[in-house]
């Protein structure tokens, strides 16, 4: 990474926290006066003891009260700004990570799914976690440590100046190995293994995600012992690496003392002949003593602020690159006329994924007018669920689909996925209460709407049944409810979303008889008054619920008839293509 690309990395870090610099501010410059204040307390006391003690030799007087106010000065401002060293800058950071955090997740949110689908969840939620907090680390970690070090190395310098000019001009040559050469190589040297150990920990997060969440594949096949394996491998790798990171960081702290003490024989090489000569007196040649190594302290931590400096431009670039990702869909700026139905039209439409060889939908040709109910059946990868991505404009597509008249690429894709509710195959549910998760629907949902909403999804027994009702914790993914609960827990929440067209994907798919039959039930309370989209494999008894059908395969519409025509011909599946198609109950031309 070049000097303009770090400090170009930099800037937008800094214009992005703009709304915070007056805290960041606060907190460098206690920071900066804590530090500056406890050297010169060492150094302001080493001389004042010392010119004490030889006036009580010599019997001479000596005016204590002003070093003695200075003294008690600099002890009240050390420990002031040690105190508000730690509050401002904390709440500084905590400020830091809350404005990085919601600017991170409002440029996810509209990448999401077809942005992200080819990254693995876990690593890049921990990755980013991890990068934020990086980013966060530049403040406390790099600038303070940075801006405190060379607040000190100034002050050093012009107090050494005035008192053994040549000690000074050392001392700037020490202070440039120090702070300057030492950490620059020690950065250059950690670049790659830091790599390595980033790299091997996010392949280890992904691991240990993909072992938790298949761990009872991995029992039953017998592969823990290989899953353990290849987790020892990175692990062992990782170790490596760090071993010479850590190696690196402690060359960097010996070099930081070993120049503290050149420093230190410097002062005395040239400060006891000038006592010698008289030029420079007995308690500031102490003073200049404790002066030194207090300072080279302060810049202690420098090779590992460098480093630091180093690992979060990385992260910054990770995360700038991930937010400057153009979203799949690009959302319009103004809101799209009032539409007057919520009829939907689809024409010559055409969808591929990503690095996909084929095209998932190609041509489909479609009619969903307003009340009207469709079942779309079709064998696995027909393209039934590219067709729900496409209408709920979460992957872009050629061709046209109108909603109440109007293209969808006017619509807002908020606006969109509020006309039309969705009971997914496999409905998320939250790590939360069921009140959250089904407040998803509707956030000012009251207790009597949700329960109302309950009833209708023919839930009530089951929510009768928990000690804490609706506050009762879903768990992961809804660990804590079967299959069925959780399709009725999802039609619960679509239900309160009140849209006017519903989309059911394989609403009864994988469920017994017995739960089927419940939530059959509950589908059809949840049609009522509304656009239906049923798509399923099999229509079987769901076919009571809609009007016509249409078979899908190979990513278009291949026939539409009517439920009466589908059921005669026996088809449980989905049927070869016939000679006879009723295309025009679909309006498909
Ligand atoms: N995210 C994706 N990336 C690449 N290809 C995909 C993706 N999702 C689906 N496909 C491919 O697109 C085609 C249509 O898949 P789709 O999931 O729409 O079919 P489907 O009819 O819903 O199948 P099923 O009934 O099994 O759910 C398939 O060939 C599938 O492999």
């Amino acid at each position: 990474m070049n000097l303009n690309h770090s400090s170009g990395l930099l800037h937008r870090l800094f214009a992005l926290l703009r709304s915070e610099r007056r805290a960041m501010l606060a907190g460098v410059l206690v920071a900066v006066l804590g530090t500056l204040a406890g050297i010169a307390l060492i150094a302001v006391s080493g001389h004042f003891i010392t010119a004490m003690a030889l006036a009580g030799a010599s019997g001479a007087a000596i005016n204590y009260y002003t070093p003695a106010a200075l003294i008690r000065l600099l002890a009240i401002v050390r420990t002031l700004g040690r105190y508000l060293d730690r509050l401002i800058t904390h709440d500084a950071t905590l400020r830091l990570l809350a404005r990085l955090r919601g600017w991170l997740f409002g440029k996810l949110a509209p990448l999401a799914p077809a942005r992200l689908a080819a990254l693995h969840s876990t690593a890049l939620f921990s990755r980013l976690r991890a990068d934020i907090d990086a980013l966060e680390h530049i403040y406390l970690g790099v600038a303070i440590p940075l801006l405190s070090a060379l607040a000190v190395m100034l002050g050093t310098l012009t107090v050494v100046l005035v008192y053994l000019p040549w000690l000074g001009a050392g001392l700037l040559v020490l202070f440039m190995a120090s702070a300057w050469w030492l950490p620059a190589w020690t950065w250059r040297s950690g670049q790659a293994p830091g790599s390595e150990s980033v790299a091997c920990t996010d392949m280890l997060r992904e691991l240990a995600d993909d072992g938790l969440r298949g761990r009872a594949e991995l029992v039953l096949f017998g592969a823990e012992a290989m899953h353990a394996e290849r987790i020892a491998a990175i692990t062992t790798k990782q170790q490596a690496a760090r071993r010479k990171l850590d190696t690196l960081q402690a060359i960097g702290s010996a070099g930081v003392m070993l120049t503290a003490q050149c420093a230190l024989i410097g002062a005395l090489l040239l400060g006891l002949p000038a006592l010698h000569a008289a030029t420079l007196a007995a308690p500031d040649l102490v003073m200049l003593a404790l002066l030194l190594p207090a300072a080279f302290e302060s810049i202690a931590p420098l090779p590992d602020a460098w480093a630091q400096l180093g690992a979060s431009l990385l992260c910054a670039q990770r995360v700038f690159a991930l937010a400057d990702t153009p979203p799949a869909i690009e959302e319009p700026i103004s809101a799209p006329p009032p539409a007057s139905s919520t009829d939907l039209a689809i024409r010559q439409l055409r969808l591929r994924y990503d690095d996909a060889p084929s095209w998932a939908l190609d041509g489909l040709e479609l009619d969903l007018p307003q009340g009207a109910r469709l079942a779309l059946v079709g064998p696995s990868g027909a393209g039934k669920s590219s067709l729900l991505a496409a209408l709920l404009r979460f992957y872009p597509y050629q061709g046209s689909i109108t909603l109440g008249g109007i293209p969808l690429e006017q619509w807002q894709g908020d606006d969109v996925r509020a006309r039309i509710a969705v009971v997914e195959q496999q409905p998320y549910l939250f790590d939360a209460s069921l009140r959250e998760n089904l407040r998803l629907g509707c956030p000012d949902a009251s207790d009597e709407m949700l329960h109302t909403a309950i009833a209708q999804a023919c839930l009530h027994d089951y929510v009768a049944s928990l000690p804490h009702g609706l506050d009762t914790w879903i768990g992961e993914n809804g660990i804590r409810v079967s299959g069925g609960e959780a399709r009725r827990i999802a039609i619960a929440r679509a239900l309160l979303l009140d849209a006017p067209i519903l989309i059911l994907d394989e609403p009864t798919e994988g469920l017994d008889a017995v739960t089927a039959s419940t939530l059959y039930e509950s589908l059809a309370a949840l049609a009522q008054g509304r656009s239906l989209l049923l798509i399923t494999h099999r229509l079987g008894k769901l076919s009571a619920l809609v009007n016509e059908v249409a078979v899908m395969r190979d990513g278009s519409i291949a026939e539409g008839l009517s439920v009466a025509a589908y059921q005669a011909r026996g088809a449980t599946a989905a049927p070869a293509m016939p000679a006879a198609l009723d295309r025009q109950a679909l309006n498909v031309p």
